[in-house]
């Protein structure tokens, strides 16, 4: 048996293109979607499984990467967006028709913050940057989605496919997000390699 990670990594992993430079995300409306015009390729595109970032129908992980914020714009339909969670540090703006969110934005003082998160399976284009890593594998079994005792099946799946399984981020972006914390509180240590 197979898990429904997502439809872009259940066959494989399709290789993204080094020269590739962006293009154009839809929701799901069939009327008046809104749509979000990318001009750049992204980083950092991972599976996440955490319950708050958006899954399509089915499917147990999210694919989702970063773009600078300065190279995303909201193309049509901006008055259907709204923040799914105000209060999260990234905020989530969805279709409110069809639920798809279309990026996430930071305004907090993060590691993060510059960078907008984003699906790239809601565009047509082809060369998006390849899933990289999967993140928050664990969150599945929070969810209900897989149970316990399946979640290295998961992992299994996910390394199958070559992708490294972690039950946060990757640790070079947990490094990041622990470095911008030490230099927020003035003990950030310098190194001495
Ligand atoms: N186990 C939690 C994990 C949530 C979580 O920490 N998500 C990560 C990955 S997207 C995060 O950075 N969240 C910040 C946010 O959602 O604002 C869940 O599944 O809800
Ligand atoms: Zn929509
Ligand atoms: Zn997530």
């Amino acid at each position: 048996m197979s898990f429904n990670l997502h439809p872009l990594i259940n066959n494989g992993i399709t290789a993204g293109s080094s020269s590739f430079s962006g293009g154009k995300l839809s929701c799901h409306c069939k009327a008046s979607p809104v749509t979000v015009s990318l001009t750049s390729n992204i980083a950092h595109n991972h599976a996440c499984g955490c319950s708050k970032c958006w899954k399509p129908s089915g499917a147990i992980f999210s694919i989702v990467g970063v773009v600078p914020r300065s190279a995303l714009s909201v193309a049509s339909g901006e008055s259907k967006l709204y923040i799914v969670d105000k209060d999260a540090v990234i905020q989530r703006h969805a279709c409110k028709e069809c639920g798809v969110h279309m990026f996430g934005r930071i305004e907090v003082d993060h590691a993060f913050h510059g960078l907008d998160f984003v699906h790239v399976e809601l565009s047509k284009e082809k060369g998006w940057q390849e899933v990289q890593f999967a993140a928050f594998v664990s969150s599945v079994v929070e969810q209900g989605l897989v149970a316990p005792e399946e979640a290295d099946k998961v992992r299994q799946q996910l390394k199958g496919l070559g992708l490294s399984t972690y039950d946060a981020l990757s640790p070079g972006l947990m490094d990041a997000i622990a470095a911008f914390v030490a230099k927020k509180n003035g003990v950030l240590r310098e190194s001495k390699l």
